[in-house]
């Protein structure tokens, strides 16, 4: 049996001529959070994309609980436990909290999708708000009603591509240590593209950092925010 709820291996992309990726590789442990940083450009997003089925692998392979799942779509992919944030785009703003991420249960086919929705909600302190209109939330309610939505049906795999964008220091701490517990009392895996330092080095028990659609080090937040070579294309002395 494969420790592993995720392994990429050899993952390349191509925008046309353009290598967005090129042979990068990791893994994901069950409950592991894993930060995924480097420079605008650098190829996150599109690592995100190759692992839930939006872009077609060009060489290499996505493994999810030991099944090669390269070949298959993103629904199926996401019928096997992996999600992703769906981030503001996808928020129905006349519609309630509460029916709305009901709505995104039943849609994955969970049988008490009114159970699941309320679970979801009051993990991550949204219960009170389930009655209110999606568009009339805060922006930083918005962004746990993204994550609550990502939620229903119990995914084992998390994709978040820069949840704490446009939080205020606090919201974003906040939404971290939500995070945290979450991947911990569920036993969900995460990948956390996150350009914030402190959120990052704050939840991560790994990072992995990519420059030009390689991995240039991979490793413990220490030996990270050590590595020479990083500091210098990326975090910066200040680091
Ligand atoms: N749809 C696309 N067509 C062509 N090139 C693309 C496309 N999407 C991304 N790219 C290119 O692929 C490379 C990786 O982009 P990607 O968005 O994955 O980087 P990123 O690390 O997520 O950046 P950011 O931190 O700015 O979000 C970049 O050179 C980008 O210009």
């Amino acid at each position: 049996m494969t420790p592993y709820v995720l392994q990429a291996e050899d993952v390349a992309i191509h925008y046309g001529g353009t290598k967005a990726l090129d042979g990068v590789a990791l893994t994901l442990e069950k409950a592991q959070i894993r930060g995924l940083i480097g420079p605008n450009g650098a190829g996150k997003s599109t690592l995100i994309d190759a692992i839930t089925g939006r872009r077609r692998l060009a060489r290499g392979k996505v493994i999810l609980h030991g099944e090669d799942v390269s070949r298959l779509g993103t629904v199926e992919r996401r019928q096997r436990g992996l999600s992703r944030s769906f981030q503001r785009t996808s928020i129905f703003a006349g519609m309630t909290v509460l029916a709305q991420v009901e709505l995104a249960s039943h849609e994955m086919g969970v049988e008490n999708s009114a159970a699941d929705a309320r679970a979801v909600l009051e993990e991550l302190n949204l219960a009170s708000l389930g009655h209110r209109l999606a568009g009339n939330l805060g922006y930083g309610e918005q962004r746990r009603l993204d994550l609550a939505l990502a939620l229903v049906g119990r995914p084992k795999l998390l994709m978040l591509d820069e949840p704490m964008a446009g939080l205020s220091v606090k919201e974003s701490l906040d939404l971290a240590q939500h995070l945290k517990a979450l991947a911990s009392r569920r036993d969900i895996a995460v990948l956390l593209v996150e350009h914030d330092m402190d959120v990052v080095f704050g939840i991560c028990s790994v990072i992995t950092v990519f420059e030009l659609g390689r991995v240039i080090a991979d490793g413990a937040p220490a030996s990270v925010r050590a590595n020479r070579r990083v500091r210098e294309a990326y975090l910066g002395s200040a680091a």
